[in-house]
């Protein structure tokens, strides 16, 4: 009897980790997701532990094995694997030992936010958003590595020693699911490497400009080799859990993975995700857009040649992370699902706006110096008025993100793919319909950014040829929310949204920045 084959895909979030196991045909027959500790040192600090990424994906992988092997399967039917995570995230190790060298510093840190003030003052700080994609903030990598490099006692004698490797999530967990030091595979992918700020945008490769730039030597620090999202061979194989020997295939950066996973493989499609932080990924073709109105420039994906793609992308940087906020800092709720029922006691936010600049506003404003600020609170404000402003926050910069996307692609979009933890609530994505004035598109299987990493790894080995393989996939039980006010309404709150974010600008100033 022939069995069926299978691919993982193992999904280290900024919130969980997550292994999963998808068929030939799209499904997700079992899956296994755990939460790991979040530190938060000081104000605007965010902080993992590296060891604690690995481990928790390794308990993915065995309890989602053990949950396909009751099903009946065999963990060999399981071909390849592929990773998809959130991106920017700095780890930096000692390569002789494998051992982290400091906490990983997350994508939403904003501890680098004095250091990025003086860049902006270098000489040829302006060009950098062209060569690179991205503009200078405390989100890409870059700044988080140098701010490692003047803290970090550890970090500082490793690069002057020439053992210091940096990497972001998934070469950490290439590396180590690999054995670490004893085979020494240190890669990754163009989605993550085009989130450093050392990658050329065009060329896919890292720029010695912008290197030198940054006043990063290339000779005292090992970076991770750029190679395709979908490799046979480069990534490896895991060494332990119920997989050891699986080789890996695939690697995305989970944005892009969720742009694979909607099958956002043509110019003009787009996606957007909300998880911890919400990002919407605009497929522009096989030539990169630099934008004109506050977006990024990153890569969709990397298949080889005529498979590879650049997307405009729209980056906010607090999204599920506020949901989580009034769960666990305000005790509003008992849990990020209850956020509707909460939201729904009330008509509307009740005259409150809440700019959710937890770690600034990103895209398409960038402004590192607003934080939190809630406008219009009276003696009539309740819990639920907060709720509805919470969720309309991430609604109001999705639908500035989208105005800045149609200026830079001079196309204005008609449907929007969604997925990610937050699009479980219906009355968010009937909000956000309402924003944006054109329909929202959620799948049934919202899984879509592991369902993207396991493409990538299928591709590599033969289970999936070309995209049109993947037609049938996902497309049962899509949910269609249709806007339900007026283009005039929608006009009206969003004016109050773009003055209150105008209203949050400087709230920190020189003398408080840390
Ligand atoms: N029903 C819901 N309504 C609103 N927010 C939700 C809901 N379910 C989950 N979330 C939010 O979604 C986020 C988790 O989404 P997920 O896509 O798993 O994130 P990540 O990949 O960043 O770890 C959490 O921040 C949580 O607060
Ligand atoms: O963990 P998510 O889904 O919020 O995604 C994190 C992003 O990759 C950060 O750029």
């Amino acid at each position: 009897m022939i069995r069926p084959t299978f691919v993982g895909a193992i999904d280290q979030g900024t919130t969980s980790s997550r292994f999963l196991i998808f068929s030939q045909k799209g499904d997700m027959v079992a899956t296994h997701q755990l939460e790991f500790q979040q530190h938060y040192p000081h104000s605007g600090w965010h902080e993992q532990d590296p060891e604690e990424l690995v481990s928790s994906v390794e308990a993915c992988v065995n309890g989602c094995i053990a949950e396909f092997e009751n099903q009946g399967h065999t963990r060999e039917q399981v071909v390849a694997v592929g990773i998809t995570n959130q991106r920017e995230t700095t780890v930096v190790w000692d390569k002789t030992t494998g051992k982290a060298l400091h906490n990983a510093i997350v994508w939403t840190d904003a501890r680098s936010q004095e250091l990025v003030r003086k860049l902006k003052h270098r000489i040829g700080s302006g060009e950098l958003n062209s060569r690179c994609g991205l503009p200078l903030s405390t989100y890409p990598s870059a700044s988080k590595l140098l701010w490692l490099l003047e803290n970090a006692p550890a970090v500082k004698d490793a690069y002057e020693r020439g053992t210091l490797a940096f990497g972001t999530v998934d070469s950490w967990l290439v590396y180590k699911l690999n054995g670490g030091p004893a085979r020494n595979i240190h890669v990754t992918d163009p989605t993550n490497a085009s989130r450093t700020m050392f990658m050329n945008i065009e060329t896919l490769e890292y720029d010695d400009d912008l290197l030198d730039w940054f006043r990063i030597d290339r000779k005292k620090v090992a970076l991770p080799k750029i190679v395709r999202s979908s490799d046979p061979k480069a990534y490896g194989s895991l060494t332990m859990t119920a997989l050891k020997g699986v080789r890996i295939t695939g690697c995305l950066g989970d944005q892009s993975a969720a742009l694979v996973g909607q099958k956002g493989f043509t110019a003009g499609l787009a996606k957007n995700t909300y998880g911890t932080g919400c990002f919407l990924l605009y497929n522009v073709g096989p030539k990169p857009v630099i934008s004109k109105h506050g977006l990024l420039t990153t890569v969709a994906f990397d298949f080889g040649e005529g498979k590879r793609m650049y997307a405009l992308e729209g980056s906010i940087a607090t999204a599920g992370s506020s949901v989580t906020f009034l769960v666990e800092n305000f005790g509003f709720i008992d849990s990020p699902s209850k956020l509707s029922v909460l939201a729904e006691e009330v008509e509307d936010s009740g005259g409150c706006t809440f700019v959710t600049a937890f770690s600034g506003l990103f895209a398409p404003y960038w402004i590192d110096d607003a934080r939190g600020t809630i406008f219009g609170i009276t003696a009539y404000t309740k819990r639920g008025h907060i709720a509805r402003a919470t969720l309309e926050a991430t609604c109001f910069q999705t639908q500035a993100i989208l105005k800045a996307m149609e200026k830079d692609s001079g196309k204005p979009l008609t449907e929007l793919r969604v997925d990610g933890g937050m699009c479980a609530s219906d009355l968010i994505m009937q909000t956000q319909s309402d924003f944006i004035g054109f329909p929202v598109n959620r799948p049934g299987m919202r899984e879509t950014t592991a369902l993207g990493a396991a493409m990538a790894a299928g591709f590599a080995v033969g289970v999936w040829k070309s995209f049109d393989d993947l037609k049938d996939v996902n497309n049962d039980g899509r949910t269609i929310f249709r806007p339900q006010i007026s283009e005039k309404e929608a006009r009206k709150k969003f004016a109050r949204w773009e003055k209150a974010v105008d209203m949050s600008r400087g709230w920190l100033n020189e003398v408080e920045v840390q």
